[in-house]
């Protein structure tokens, strides 16, 4: 896979290069290459916004570096009347009016070929950026949740982590990624490790059992008790009348 950054703050992925991801880029599995919006002027200040139009608070991006630094890394933009092309790279701007990322979309992710994620500060990025490239190609506005960051960045490394540990290879032994939270739409069970007594607490005896049954058993009754306790919107009766997609 294929990934983009475009960032004001290229500094902010360098923990990029560490642990699992920087290992796959280091093998090739992940070709991931971060730009400088800034690289993307032409004045001496090398400016990235202005005043909003309409007035109000805050600096609003300018839409020519970005314009720039999406040619650079797009292949070259189909022509508009053509209409978004199906098959090119997925455009993400993370942005607080996304449509809510979760692990779904993480899975659909990790099967693209080539991701660009566009990381608006200040007020966010002019409006004609996304309208430009979603006439050339697929664009996606992203949430990780409701409240505001400062900024796409922080957005985008949750996001990379998320999609980098289901590319296949990435993860050492695959197996791990079975069991998590989210991936059989339940939260995860709770996990123990030795010593058998901790501190007077112990390890549940169903484990230590050897009955692979009955430890199945157990964990997915943890799931269902955790996740209505936690997360009842995640039950599937909670959900049961909800047969439209709320995809954007
Ligand atoms: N939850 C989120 N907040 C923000 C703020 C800015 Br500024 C850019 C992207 C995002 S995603």
């Amino acid at each position: 896979m294929r990934i983009d950054i475009i960032t004001i703050f290229p500094a902010f992925f360098d923990a990029l290069d560490i642990s699992l991801l920087g290992k796959a880029r280091q093998t090739g599995l992940i070709d991931l290459q971060v730009h400088d919006l800034r690289d993307h002027t032409h004045d001496r200040h090398r400016t990235v916004d202005d005043t909003p139009y309409g007035g109000g608070a805050g600096m609003v991006m300018k839409p020519e570096p970005w314009g720039d630094a999406l040619d650079a890394v797009l292949p070259q933009a189909t022509d508009a009347a053509a209409g978004p092309a199906v098959d090119g790279p997925l455009v993400i701007f993370p942005s607080p009016a996304g449509v809510r990322f979760d692990q779904a979309m993480a899975r659909e992710l990790a099967a693209e070929e080539h991701l660009v994620f566009g990381c608006g500060r200040y007020e966010g990025i002019d409006q004609r950026v996304v309208d430009h490239y979603a006439a050339r190609t697929r664009v996606r506005l992203v949430s990780l949740g409701d409240y505001v960051l400062n900024g796409g960045e922080v957005a985008v490394m949750a996001m990379i982590e998320a999609v980098g540990r289901l590319i296949p290879g990435v993860v050492g032994n695959p197996e791990s990624l079975v069991e998590e939270s989210h991936e059989n739409g339940l939260l995860e069970y709770p996990s123990y490790t030795k010593p058998a007594s901790w501190r007077d607490l112990e390890v549940p005896p169903v484990l230590l059992s050897g009955n692979h049954g009955a430890i199945a058993a157990w964990r997915h009754d943890q799931q269902l008790e955790r996740t209505r306790r936690v997360r009842p919107d995640l039950l599937p009766e909670a959900n049961a009348e909800n047969t439209h997609s709320t995809r954007g």
